[in-house]
């Protein structure tokens, strides 16, 4: 399946929302401290209901632990400031799907590094700044998700 990566997330609700994707579609989430939150915040708890057991998810240090549990891998970063639509992608199972920070996106030493394979961005109207995290992690699990045929799921 794939890997969501979040990089120094700030709002538990939005990690929590993560968690709950992953444990639903089967997706990895990997996140990169710092965070904004801890474990037991009420809002991630309460986003993730129920699901934290069902989830796979594990905290990375830094950035340099994430690389190394997750390479060799394509990452795409998602980014508002890429010219690629997200949907034009071909995913590949195993694929790494890399989301930033709420309050300022992915930092542009981050979306340089050599280990981005591409910059992806998910359609938007024009004059609009960015949709919220959770819901660009789901929109892009389930597209990549849906390019395998929903693998594993009750309608494989
Ligand atoms: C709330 S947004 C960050 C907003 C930040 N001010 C910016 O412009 O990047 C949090 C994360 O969601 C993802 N995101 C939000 N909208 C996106 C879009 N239209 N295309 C790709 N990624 C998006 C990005 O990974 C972003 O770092």
């Amino acid at each position: 399946m794939f890997k969501i990566l979040f990089y120094t997330p700030e709002i538990p609700g939005n990690t929590g929302n993560a968690i709950r994707l992953a444990a639903i579609t089967g997706a990895e989430l990997h996140v990169v401290k710092p965070l904004g939150f801890n474990f037991e915040d009420a809002h991630l708890r309460r986003a993730g209901l129920d699901y934290h057991d069902l989830a796979v998810m594990t905290v990375h240090e830094t950035l340099e632990d994430a690389w190394a549990a997750l390479l060799p891998a394509r990452v795409f970063a998602f980014t508002t400031t890429a010219e690629k639509n997200f949907a034009d992608v071909k995913y590949r199972e195993g694929d790494v799907l890399m989301f930033g920070p709420e309050s300022v996106g992915l930092p542009a030493e981050v979306q340089q590094a050599e280990q981005i394979t591409e910059r992806v961005k998910i359609p938007m109207l024009e004059g609009r700044r960015s949709l919220n995290l959770a819901n660009s992690a789901s929109i892009a699990v389930y597209e990549a998700w849906r390019q395998l045929g929903f693998a594993g799921s009750t309608f494989e």
